[in-house]
């Protein structure tokens, strides 16, 4: 056997040992031979590592390929080899990259740049008041102007009804280890619902945070809210081991229960339940001492709420059954009495707070549609993370959005209405040939999105950019700076924007408006962990999400990733580097896009190899250059309500030269290049 059969044989068995872990990470496919990045907006990983793309077959090809010679420049250029002194700038600052705080205050200074982005500071591991983005930070602005204005043509204006999700089922409760989200009780005076309705990480239920001020104040027993929901949901509990543990109705509603209904509850052995509102910041749970003392045995990382709860002596069926909670809320010390117990919502700490999904919205009202989760296959809950609809800055990166940054060429003062009617494109189309990339039903030009895709599928084919000094060689290599390996030119869309004189319902506004199409998180039966499916057909060409997450200069992700390798945490990363050979990046220029803590719906679109339904698209916004940009996702072809929606990371499995290792592909498709690597090893195994 040679050396490398071997190595693929160790790393098979290896890989099939390990459990499912989240991208470790991501490729870039390779450039001609070169590297290939990290799930890559063109081409490279952050250690520069490279690999050899496969080459498909013309007849293999999938249906979307486009098989017509692409208009761009074939030739790639040599890289321009030079003596470069290499200008080190690895600092890794000792970050614990687990639960991110805004502070709004501390961020770099903003006179060398207008940037209309909210900064995150670094983030905190050790404070249970870590601020989350959603609170009130002075002197931060939001990215892009929220998406107030429907858009009403035929494919966009399609706002989906505000329904519970059809395809949420719960799992048959009387399996082992049923969790808290599934189960579902009946509502005093209407239909059942499911129970996983959640409790935002403020408790005013609206999913807004109360102000600091208000959650910090000490909290007082027995103010129960007039109309509280019935049913919330408590922070993740994977309660593999006798997990039991169900909700309850808060206490109010117990207390205009039926007898009937009371003692339905009271045959429960064990419950549980949160009370989202109050008046004075403060989660109100009520649990049994046995569960009580279940969760505090838990470990924090597998209980958010195990160091909040303390558990009083003993449950009384009539004061569960609500009958004089006041009463018994003033001195629940001194009687065998229902364990109501206070937590100041402060105690809960972040990462409790952002592991609290609504299962019929995981963008908590972010988005104009509502995206549920849902979980067929095991008791497993999503992830923490905090939904974001829009990038943010973490805090190096240089985003600089200035009006006055857009020149007459790169809007369209003079239009009005909509650019996609006018007889003459407008110079909002000159990015993309004086030609829209939309067409009028709000898709992708079938010319502009097939030149897209074979770019993807084909990379070599097309021009690289190649830096003098690589932001990826210079973190990668330090002293002994590499040659950059190369970086595709990629096809970018050019959105009108707020320079612009046209409407904001102009059909040259695609991503700016978010999220149109019903999707829906699920969890994946081939073991690929959470993904993403939609919920309703959608066409060729049309735009489904944009990659959201914290913008990153690619020094700052470097640094998460040293931590997360160390720690084994996963990675959601891209870089934004559609541009990084064009000119001298210095590091705050050199972007990223990390949804690791804060990040949208797409973190959770699973890789395939080649045909994947999805095709990733630099998108111009509010800024006129490629230095920044959205990665927009648009479909590659028909997709099938519910079915999977998945994107090529541009992995290369063969590069064994990467700082983390990747996952094994379960992506099914026939091109998968992970399943040659594992054909390989199998021959291998024959052999020996
Ligand atoms: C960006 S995340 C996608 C969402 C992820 N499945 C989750 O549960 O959060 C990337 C991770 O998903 C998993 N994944 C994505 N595509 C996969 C595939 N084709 N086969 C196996 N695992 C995959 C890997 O663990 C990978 O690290």
């Amino acid at each position: 056997l040679s050396n490398r059969q071997e190595e693929d044989l160790e790393e098979e068995a290896q890989m099939h040992d390990e459990p499912e872990r989240p991208l470790k990470r991501l490729h870039l496919r390779s450039q001609g031979g070169q590297v290939s990045p990290l799930v890559n907006s063109s081409s490279h990983n952050l250690d520069g590592s490279s690999s050899e793309r496969p080459k498909m077959e013309e007849d293999e090809l999938p249906k979307s390929h486009f098989q017509q010679q692409p208009q761009e420049i074939m030739e790639t250029p040599q890289p321009i080899q030079q003596t470069i002194s290499p200008e080190l700038n690895i600092v890794n600052k000792g970050k614990k990259p687990l639960l991110p705080r805004i502070d709004s205050l501390e961020k770099r200074s903003m006179s060398d740049r207008e940037s209309h982005v909210v900064h995150i500071k670094e983030p905190m591991v050790e404070s249970d008041i870590a601020l989350l983005p959603k609170q009130k930070v002075p002197n931060t602005r939001v990215l892009i102007k929220p998406k107030d204005e429907p858009f009403d043509d035929k494919f966009n204006s399609d706002i989906p009804d505000y329904e519970v999700p059809i395809a949420v089922i719960h799992p048959d409760p009387c399996k082992v280890g049923y969790s808290v989200g599934h189960d579902s009780v009946k509502k005093q005076d209407g239909p059942e619902i499911p129970a996983s309705q959640c409790l935002g990480e403020g408790n005013r239920g609206d999913g807004a945070l109360a102000p600091l001020s208000e959650r910090e104040t000490n909290c007082t027993l027995a103010t129960i809210p007039e109309e509280p929901p019935p049913i919330v949901e408590i922070a993740s509990l994977p309660l593999g081991e006798e997990g039991s543990i169900k909700r309850i109705p808060t206490p109010d509603v117990l207390g205009r229960s039926s007898p009937k209904d009371t003692l339905d509850m009271e045959d429960r052995e064990e419950n549980l339940s949160l009370s989202p509102h109050s008046s004075n910041g403060s989660v109100h749970i009520q649990c049994s001492p046995a569960v009580a003392e279940h969760l505090s045995r838990l470990p924090q990382a597998l209980n958010g709420l195990a160091g909040h709860i303390h558990a009083s002596k003993k449950i009384t069926k009539s004061s569960c059954a609500g009958s004089e909670p006041e009463k018994e809320l003033e001195d629940p010390e001194s009687r065998n009495s229902c364990s109501l117990v206070v937590v100041p919502q402060y105690q809960i700490s972040p990462s409790d707070s952002m592991s609290i999904h609504d299962v019929n919205d995981v963008s908590k009202g972010e988005e104009k549609v509502r995206i549920p989760w849902v979980n067929e296959i095991n008791n497993e809950r999503l992830p923490p993370f905090k939904y974001i609809p829009q990038n943010l800055v973490f805090q190096n990166a240089s985003v600089n959005l200035t009006l006055s940054r857009i020149g007459d060429e790169d809007c369209c003062l003079a239009c009005l209405g909509d650019c996609l009617s006018s007889f003459t494109p407008c110079p909002c189309a000159n990015e993309t040939g004086c030609q829209f990339a939309y067409t009028q039903g709000g898709l992708l030009r079938e010319k502009f999105l097939e030149e897209c895709i074979s770019m993807t599928h084909d990379p070599q084919r097309y021009q690289h950019l190649y830096c003098r000094e690589c932001p990826l060689e210079r973190l990668r290599n330090g002293d002994c700076l590499e040659p950059c390996k190369g970086h595709l030119r990629r096809k970018f869309i050019k959105e009108c924007w707020n320079k612009c004189g046209c409407s904001k319902k102009c059909g040259n506004r695609v991503v700016q408006r978010g999220i149109t199409c019903k999707l829906q998180v699920f969890c994946t039966s081939e073991g690929k962990g959470w993904g993403l499916r939609t919920l309703e057909e959608l066409p060729k060409g049309a735009f489904v999400c944009e990659y959201a997450g914290e913008i990153l200069t690619n020094t700052e992700l470097y640094d998460r990733n040293l931590e997360k390798n160390k720690s084994g945490k996963p990675a959601y990363s891209v870089l934004l580097d559609a541009d990084w050979g064009s000119g001298d990046l210095n590091n705050e220029e050199a972007l990223c896009l990390d949804a690791t803590f804060f990040g949208n719906v797409a973190r959770f679109i699973n890789h395939r190899c080649l045909d994947a339904n999805l095709v990733e698209i630099p998108v111009k916004v509010e800024s006129p250059d490629h230095a920044y940009y959205h990665l927009g996702f648009f479909t590659t072809r028909v997709v099938a309500a519910m079915e999977e929606l998945t994107w090529d990371y541009g992995i290369d499995f063969e590069d064994h030269d990467q700082p983390v290792r990747t996952f094994w592909c379960r992506c099914g498709s026939k091109f998968c290049r992970n399943m040659k690597r594992s054909n390989r090893s199998r021959s291998a195994s024959i052999a020996r």
